[in-house]
C-alpha cells in the first residue's frame, strides 16, 4: 500500500498522517475545515522538524517525505487514488458511516476502508457500503508518531487478506499490531475509559486531588501518565462520546461520570482548548 488517505485533520488524523509520511508513504488529508488542515501542516512540519533534530531522518528525506503530502477539503480528491483510506473523524456513528458510503464511491476498488474508532463497530460501518469484507478498523493511539500500538479489529465480514494487509501496514510504519475481535471498546478503551471515569469519580468524591490521583497511578501502579492526564490528551469531548457508546452498548457501568460532562459543557475540553483537568500553556 502507497497512497494513504485519512479524513479528518485533528488530534489523530494528523499524527496517522505524519506516521505514514515518515515511513515515505504518500499521503493525502482531508477536514472540511481548511483551518484545521492549516494547523495540521504546521504540527507534521514541526514533526518533521524534530525528526531531524533527533537524527530519525535526514533534511533531505524530511524535504522530500513532506512533499509527497497533500492536504485538501475534498473528500473524492483524497479518496480518488487511495490504497487505504483512514477515516478519524468525530466518534459519531452516522458521520462515520455518511463518510464510508461516499468512500465506497469514490475510492478505487481494491481499497481497503478504515476507521480509527476508539470503540464503535466496524461492521455496523462496513453494511453500509458495498464492500464490507475490505472494512476494518485501524484503532492507533494518541500521539500517534510514539505510540506503538495498532489495535486491528475485524468486523464480521472482514477478510483475512484486508486483516493481512492491515498487519503489512502496521509494519511498513513500524507499529505493533494486535488482532481484536469486533466488541464495543475493543480491549484497550474498554479498559481505559473505565479507569478515566473512576478517576473521575473520586475527583467529585474528594477521594484526592487531580494531581494526587494521577501520581498515586503513576507511582502506584507504573502508568506513564495518570489517567486525567491522558483524558485531557485525549479530549473531554472526545472521552465524552466514547464513554456515551460504551454506555449504550456495555450498560451502567460505562455511565460517564457527571464530572467529564459538566466540563465538556463548559468547554473545558483539555489540551486541545487549554483547560481541562489541568491549565495548558500555548506551548505545551
Ligand atoms: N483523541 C484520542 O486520543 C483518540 C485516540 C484513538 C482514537 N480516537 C478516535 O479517533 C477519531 C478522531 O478523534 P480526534 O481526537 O482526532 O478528534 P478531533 O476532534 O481532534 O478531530 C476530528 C476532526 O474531524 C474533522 N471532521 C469532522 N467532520 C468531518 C467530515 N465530515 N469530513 C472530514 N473531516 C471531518 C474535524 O474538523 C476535526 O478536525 C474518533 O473516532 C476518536 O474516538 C481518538
Amino acid at each position: 500500500m502507497k497512497q494513504i488517505a485519512i479524513i479528518g485533520a485533528g488530534t489523530m488524523g494528523r499524527g496517522i498522517a505524519y506516521t505514514c509520511a515518515a515511513a515515505g508513504l504518500s499521503v493525502t488529508v482531508q477536514d472540511i475545515h481548511s483551518h484545521t488542515l492549516e494547523t495540521c501542516k504546521e504540527y507534521i512540519d514541526s514533526q518533521f522538524q524534530i525528526a531531524v533534530q533527533k537524527e530519525f531522518l535526514t533534511a533531505e528525506q524530511a524535504n522530500a517525505y513532506g512533499q509527497k503530502i497533500k492536504y485538501t477539503t475534498h473528500l473524492q480528491e483524497a479518496a480518488e487514488q487511495a490504497d487505504l483510506v483512514i477515516e478519524a473523524v468525530l466518534e459519531v456513528m452516522e458521520l462515520k458511516v455518511g463518510i464510508f458510503k461516499q468512500l465506497d464511491k469514490y475510492a478505487p476498488k481494491h481499497a481497503i476502508l478504515a476507521t480509527n474508532t476508539s470503540t464503535m463497530s466496524p461492521t455496523e460501518i462496513g453494511a453500509q457500503t458495498n464492500r464490507p469484507p475490505q472494512c476494518i478498523a485501524l484503532h492507533f493511539f494518541n500521539p500517534v508518531p510514539k505510540m506503538k500500538l495498532i489495535e486491528v479489529i475485524c468486523g464480521l465480514e472482514t477478510s483475512e487478506e484486508t486483516v493481512a494487509k492491515s498487519f503489512q501496514f502496521g509494519e511498513t510504519i513500524e507499529k505493533e499490531c494486535v488482532r481484536i475481535n469486533e466488541f464495543p471498546g475493543f480491549a484497550v478503551s474498554r479498559m481505559n475509559c473505565l479507569i478515566g471515569n473512576e478517576a473521575m469519580k473520586m475527583v467529585m468524591e474528594g477521594v484526592g486531588s487531580i494531581g494526587d490521583i494521577d501520581k498515586a497511578m503513576k507511582l502506584g501502579l507504573n502508568h506513564p501518565m495518570g489517567p486525567l492526564e491522558l483524558a485531557d490528551l485525549v479530549g473531554l469531548d472526545t472521552r465524552l462520546r466514547n464513554m456515551e457508546y460504551l454506555y449504550k452498548t456495555l450498560g451502567e457501568t460505562y455511565r460517564p461520570c457527571p464530572i467529564l460532562t459538566k466540563y465538556v459543557k463548559a468547554g473545558r475540553l483539555g489540551r486541545k482548548t487549554g483547560r481541562g483537568f489541568y491549565e495548558y500553556s500555548k506551548q505545551s
